[in-house]
């Protein structure tokens, strides 16, 4: 029988058993999205229903349970569709005994896809353009789940099962039987039909919530099928409802949008993602998605996993691996608050026993290196030719639309850190200043730099090199302030409030310095000292130039300072605790 002719078969069985469809909808097969309904005259707002299904149409837990023998405490919790999924796959592939039920439903099961696009049907070849993904991970994560679900159930259910797969051999297994399932020439209770059923289940059910509204919260993910309903393709946004009429035990589609002649009739599954589309349901449209999401998936260091997550607050995020922690991005949350409160505990100093305006900011550098790297590796990964060996063209148009997708999500990750950097700062304004603003406040300071360096200016500071140079000698000023008479009330007053001079006398009193340090900080030392005393005596020569000093002033630049990654400008900063 011809597809077209099943369609009719199906539509002719659903009316004459009580559906009612609009006959000012036409569903017909497109090659681009398989059944498509669309309007064939103007549909305006309406409160009457599009569509209406009775209940003896649907697919639900209920008939699962009637058909298989168990005791109900032994089905698998990790999901609660796992009876009806196998049901599915009894109904639509068991073809040796006769089935009342089956030839119920045969005109809905013939309409039911056996070509799949979702990820799992894919050819390996196929499949690599995905590795090294979070989408890869994913799979292999459902895959796992699944294998674990359908072993259970055959066990509680005694079934027989010929060659169950294990996680490393499951796609080896798919390929092998892949033209098995497309020509419908599979055992019911194969993994292959199963993992038909679920995927089947994972694109078309609908909740049993709908049906019934009083269901307990951890029954909420039951779901059922939904013939008629289940032809309408998806799009975002659509204003649509679903009601269960219990009167009349039926199911209603109700459309809240118009409809001009020859516009397609859309369900809306719930707003998706391109990563939840292309996994669950094994399409990609091509438009901009405004429910896009990526995720940043990172390994911490196992002794570190559980202060980091207590100290940076992390919210329950999806622990994606042992020691791995998972963190969802899209264009409306380029970053969450979480993860910048894990890369400030991640900069965290040993001094420091809170999040600190310094250690967010540090870290949110941090950041910015990471999801740069990985910006980097999307574009690579993103570049698939499309005559790549053996896969399908559409395939790789999804696979491409998909990186690119997440590449807009990385990119507005990476636009939003200057701009979450800024806000820190002006957030903390009165408790910090740029090092730019103080060589241009302390003249004498920065006259010292133009006779000792030949420096004109501060960006000729950063050009030449001398940055670090200059950083260390003004914090030993700083801690030398009431030597200079002439100064000390610019220095006291324009500097005090940053806490300098009290974090070098921290330090000062606490610092234990062992001959090795004051190895690495010779040749430095050497290369100012006595020179700089000599040269400009008012500024270095008044107070302590040890080489002490500048080891100490070093300890007090990594707790005072951050040193902005995008343009080198060293920043000041009291240290205080940060509420993000
Ligand atoms: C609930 S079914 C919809 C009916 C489906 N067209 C059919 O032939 O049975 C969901 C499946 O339809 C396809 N689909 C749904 N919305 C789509 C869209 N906007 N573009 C392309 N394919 C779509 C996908 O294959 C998806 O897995």
């Amino acid at each position: 029988m011809s597809s077209e002719s099943k369609l009719q078969t199906f539509l002719d069985w659903s009316v004459n058993n009580g559906s009612r469809i609009d006959e000012r909808l036409q569903f017909k097969w497109t090659s681009s999205a398989g059944v498509t309904c669309y309007a064939q005259k103007t549909i305006g707002i309406e409160t009457k229903p599009l569509i209406s299904v009775p209940k003896k149409l649907l697919i639900t837990n209920e008939l699962a349970r009637k058909h298989f023998t168990f005791m109900d405490k032994q089905l698998p919790t990790s999901n609660l569709n796992a009876l009806t999924q196998l049901y599915l796959s009894h109904l639509k592939f068991n073809l040796d005994t006769s089935d009342k039920e089956r030839d119920f439903f045969q005109p809905y099961l013939d309409i039911l896809p056996l070509h799949m696009n979702q990820p799992y049907f894919w050819s390996s070849n196929e499949l690599e353009l995905l590795h090294g993904t979070d989408i890869f991970l994913k799979i292999k994560q459902n895959f796992s789940s699944l294998l674990e679900e359908f072993t259970e159930l055959a066990t509680i259910l005694h079934i027989d099962v010929e060659d169950i797969p294990t996680s490393e051999t499951v796609f080896t297994y798919i390929e092998t039987h892949l033209n098995n399932l497309h020509s419908g020439n599979i055992q019911w209770n194969s993994f292959m039909a199963y993992l038909w059923s679920s995927s089947i289940f994972t694109s078309r059910a609908f909740p049993q919530l709908l049906i019934e509204p009083t269901i307990a919260r951890e029954e909420s993910s039951l779901a059922f099928l939904y013939p008629v309903v289940d032809l309408l393709n998806h799009k975002n946004d659509t204003n649509v409802k679903w009601e269960f009429e219990k009167d009349e035990e039926r199911a209603d589609f109700i459309f809240n949008e118009t409809l001009k002649a020859n516009d397609e009739l859309f369900n809306n599954y719930g707003d998706k993602s391109k990563e939840e589309l292309l996994l669950g349901y094994g399409f990609i449209p091509e438009d901009i998605n405004p429910y896009d999401t990526s995720s940043l998936t990172l390994r911490l260091d196992e002794n570190h996993i559980s202060q980091a997550r207590l100290l940076a607050k992390l919210p329950d995020v999806n622990l994606a691996a042992d020691n791995c922690v998972q963190f969802s991005l899209s264009i409306k949350e380029p970053v969450p608050d979480s993860l910048f409160r894990l890369f400030g505990y991640l900069s965290k100093l040993k001094s420091e026993n809170t999040l600190t305006s310094r250690s967010i900011l540090e870290g949110s550098d941090e950041l910015l290196t990471i999801l740069t790297s990985k910006l980097d590796q999307l574009k690579n990964k993103g570049a698939i030719s499309n005559s790549s060996k053996n896969c399908s063209p559409e395939i790789i148009r999804m696979v491409k639309n998909y990186f690119n997708s997440q590449r807009r999500i990385f990119q507005a990750s990476i636009d939003f850190l200057p701009r979450f950097q800024k806000t820190i700062l002006k957030k903390c304004a009165k408790e910090c200043l740029s090092f730019k603003t103080i060589y241009k406040m302390d003249k004498r300071f920065s006259n010292s730099l133009l006779l000792s360096f030949g420096v004109v200016n501060f960006e000729d500071l950063i050009k030449k090199g001398y940055l670090k140079q200059a950083l260390l000698l003004w914090i030993v000023r700083i801690s030398n302030k009431d030597e200079y008479k002439d100064d000390n009330k610019f220095l006291n007053s324009s500097f005090h409030f940053l806490g300098i001079a009290e974090c070098f006398q921290d330090v000062s009193s606490s610092i234990v310095i062992e001959k090795k340090d004051v190895m690495e900080y010779m040749s430095f030392y050497k290369s100012l000292f006595p020179m700089l005393g000599e040269k400009i005596p008012e500024v270095f020569d008044k107070g302590n130039w040890g080489l002490k000093q500048f080891i100490i002033a070093d300890t007090v630049l990594d707790r005072l300072v951050w040193i902005r990654k995008l343009n080198q400008e060293p920043i000041f900063l009291k240290k205080q605790h940060l509420q993000l």
